[in-house]
């Protein structure tokens, strides 16, 4: 299988707009600046979409907060576009997306390229027999499970997840 690791900079939901905030609200300090392709101002309206919050959910963690980009239809939409611009004549079989963040900007993916979408799920979610993988994240380590044989050898795989902060050990 051929591996690509697809990532975006993008976070986990909010609970909804009724809910009242539990803790008191930390402090912004700017929206997500990029440094890359200059020449497609989609790029900087999906930065510009991004809120980081200092200091979560611990402190020296500058949270990079995907739910305001989700907020803005237009940069919610570059944001599947660019990646179905990429991917789209690559002969990708399978868009896997990370919980929980990749089950948000996989499925689009997936869908606009005609590929399968596979969840890559937290361990003990998966019903059936799943293959695993330990790693490390930027505030401790986690494990992904995938199901088995949901993605064949001869398959060519994209894996989708929002953002990379260690990349893994
Ligand atoms: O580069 P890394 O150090 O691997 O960190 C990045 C990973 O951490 C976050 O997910 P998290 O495990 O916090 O899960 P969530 O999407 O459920 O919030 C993020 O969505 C990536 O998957
Ligand atoms: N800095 C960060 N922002 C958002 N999600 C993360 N997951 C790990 N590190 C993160």
């Amino acid at each position: 299988m051929d591996k690509m690791r697809e990532i975006l900079l993008i976070y986990r939901g909010s609970t909804g707009v009724a809910t009242i905030p539990k803790r008191k609200p930390m402090s912004i300090v700017h929206m997500a600046s990029s440094n890359v392709d200059n020449t497609d101002d989609r790029i900087s309206r999906i930065s510009s979409s991004i809120r980081v919050i200092p200091n979560f959910p611990k402190p020296g963690i500058m949270f990079q907060d995907i739910t305001t980009l989700l907020l803005v239809p237009k940069a919610f939409k570059d944001t599947i576009d660019l990646f179905v611009e990429r991917y789209k004549d690559k002969n990708i079989n399978v868009v896997a997306g990370v919980e929980t963040r990749g089950f948000i900007f996989g499925p689009p993916i997936a869908l606009a390229i005609g590929a399968k979408f596979a969840p890559m799920r937290k361990p003990k979610k998966l019903p059936e027999e799943v293959i695993s993988e330990e790693y490390s994240l930027e505030y401790g380590t986690d494990k992904i499970e995938m199901h088995a044989g949901v993605v064949h050898p001869v398959e060519r795989a994209v894996v989708v997840d929002d953002l990379i902060a260690t990349g893994g050990p």
